[in-house]
């Protein structure tokens, strides 16, 4: 899928600013695939577009399947009611004026409901009490986790996490993960949106990471072994920013998404960008020894020597350093 935005200008002039491009990836029952990307990269778009509820000055382009039909935005409207849950980022799509039980229920007071509505409370650590209370009673965790209570509710089938966790401690993270697996286990899909890699390793079954817009891996969990085994180079970076493998901090910031008219948005951060990576219009996303990639060089090996001959080429002779510049580039 593709999602831009119209935005006007001075006066009556308007564009269109490319915020996802070419994105692809796939949720299968039983399966927790993580979504990970820096902040702007366009994770809450992805979850929005899939539940039809992207905002109005935006066009989606592309095609969604949900079980093997197209998944219109009015048949999302209809789904989002049961078998696809949303766990929104934002606290505030709690109703500021329903109690936590109704916010649960939808009003319905059968005795059924009102017995799923406590031991979906119950699952995540809230007492009967909770039911009683107003958004603004909640802390911000305990807000959190009646967001999570409420689309478990329904049993539904695709659940889509955008954030789950903020605010929580990495204990009642690491529980709610579990819930999520569990959920899995059961048969439901499960994509887990954050921009926590750590959080997601702990989890997920495959992970997909965006970069300004685009797909730019996939990868299983066991791939993150090491750095050697990932694809990207923006992978590897984000592997190695981890604390426990090495802390090493990534240079330049991702750019604006709107902003990368061709080529791999990640190049200008990239050890190993070459010319043809800006050039080429749109890099395709390639398989890979079971995952994908979207890099025209993935390949790990001769990024070292490259630096060693510009540097040898650059002391030896100023053309043959600006060649070696050019190469880097
Ligand atoms: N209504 C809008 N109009 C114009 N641009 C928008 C709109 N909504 C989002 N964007 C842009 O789309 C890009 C992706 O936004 P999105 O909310 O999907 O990011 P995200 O990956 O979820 O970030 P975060 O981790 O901070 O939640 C951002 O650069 C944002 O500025
Ligand atoms: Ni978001």
């Amino acid at each position: 899928m593709s999602v831009s935005f119209t935005q006007y200008g001075r006066g009556i002039r308007r564009r269109q600013l490319p915020v996802i491009r070419d994105l692809s990836l796939s949720v299968g029952p039983g399966e927790v695939v993580a979504v990970v990307g820096a902040s702007g990269s366009g994770k809450s778009l992805l979850a929005h577009g899939i539940l039809g509820i992207l905002p109005y000055n935006s066009c989606m382009e592309g095609k969604i399947y949900y079980d093997g039909q197209v998944l219109t935005r009015e048949r999302a409207g209809k789904l989002r009611k049961g078998e696809i849950a949303l766990i929104p980022q934002g606290v505030t799509y709690l109703d500021p004026l329903m109690k936590v039980r109704d916010q649960l229920t939808g009003g319905k007071r059968d005795k059924e409901t009102l017995d799923r509505c406590r031991r979906a409370l119950e699952r995540y650590g809230l007492g009967k009490e909770t039911e009683e209370l107003y958004p603004f009673e909640l802390s911000g965790g305990m807000a959190r986790r009646v967001l999570i209570a409420s689309a478990v509710m329904q049993n539904p089938r695709l659940i889509i996490a955008d954030e789950p966790t903020p605010g929580l401690d990495v204990r009642a993270a690491k529980r709610i993960l579990g819930h999520f697996r569990e959920l899995a286990d059961e048969g439901a899909g499960m994509l887990f949106i954050t921009h926590d890699l750590a959080l997601a390793l702990e989890v997920a079954d495959r992970v997909t990471v965006f970069y300004a817009g685009e797909t730019i891996e996939e990868a299983s969990v066991s791939d993150f072994a090491g750095a050697e085994r990932l694809r990207h180079p923006f992978t590897k970076a984000l592997w190695r920013a981890m604390p426990g493998n090495g802390f090493v901090p990534l240079r330049g910031a991702q750019p604006y998404p709107g902003t990368v008219r061709q080529g791999c948005p990640f190049a200008e951060q990239c050890e190993r960008c070459r010319r043809e990576c800006t050039e080429t219009e749109q890099i395709p996303l390639r398989l890979s020894g079971g995952g994908k990639v979207r890099c025209l060089y993935p390949e790990e090996g001769d990024c070292t020597a490259l630096g060693a001959e510009i540097g040898k080429a650059e002391a030896e002779d100023n053309s043959a350093g600006h060649a070696g510049r050019e190469i880097a580039r």
